[in-house]
């Protein structure tokens, strides 16, 4: 397992070790000895969605005491994922993380607890699989916009697939900040 920095505070790429063979492959999807030394959380709930082409869910996350760190990979298809750094006291704070998750590429990236997550599906059928370090908690959950001119995040698509929640959800320089 390949664990990378990255630009934004504490944001790690990982990139496992992939056994191809005559049959298919194996890898370890997840190993906590192996990422520990970069990744501290105990992960206490696994997500699956599936997304046609051109969905997009987000920017999500849930507020403290039940913000939640992610780890986040593509079964099958294809993602652009982007986190937010919330973290008032970050020195990337308001800036995003943006990368091309797929089934392919194998790539995965954990988000630390302070980040809105979203992404974008960029096939149909795309499996997503992420881990989360605190249970849902319907009561905490927040959304900011996905095109929030503050954010400036280039998704490539102007007119992406949205659940009515994210049409809605609020501006980044108003919300009441908790990170
Ligand atoms: C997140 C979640 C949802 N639900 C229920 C609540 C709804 O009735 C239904 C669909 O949930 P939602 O529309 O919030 O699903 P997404 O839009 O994929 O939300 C996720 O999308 C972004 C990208 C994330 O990072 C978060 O994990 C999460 O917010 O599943 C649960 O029962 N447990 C859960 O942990």
């Amino acid at each position: 397992m390949i664990l990378e920095k990255t630009d934004i505070n504490d944001i790690i790429l990982l990139t496992p070790k992939v056994y191809y063979d005559s049959r298919g492959y194996f890898m370890e999807s997840y190993n906590e000895k192996k990422v520990a030394m970069l990744i501290k959380d105990r992960f206490v709930q696994d997500n699956e969605s599936v997304s046609h082409k051109n969905v997009l869910r987000g920017l999500h996350f849930q507020l403290p005491p039940h913000a939640q760190s992610k780890l986040i990979r593509v079964v099958k298809g294809s993602i652009l994922d982007v986190a937010v750094d919330l973290r008032k006291d970050s020195s990337t704070f308001g800036k995003h993380f943006k990368h091309v998750l797929s089934g392919e590429n194998k790539k995965q990236l954990y988000i630390p607890a302070g980040f809105a997550h979203g992404f974008l599906s960029l096939e149909d059928d795309t499996i997503l699989n992420y881990k989360c370090s605190d249970y849902y908690d319907a009561k905490s959950e927040a959304s900011l916009l996905w095109n929030d001119p503050d954010l400036s995040i280039d998704w490539g698509v102007l007119d992406p697939i949205l659940a009515e929640k994210d049409r809605m959800a609020e501006n980044f320089v108003t919300f009441e900040n908790p990170f």
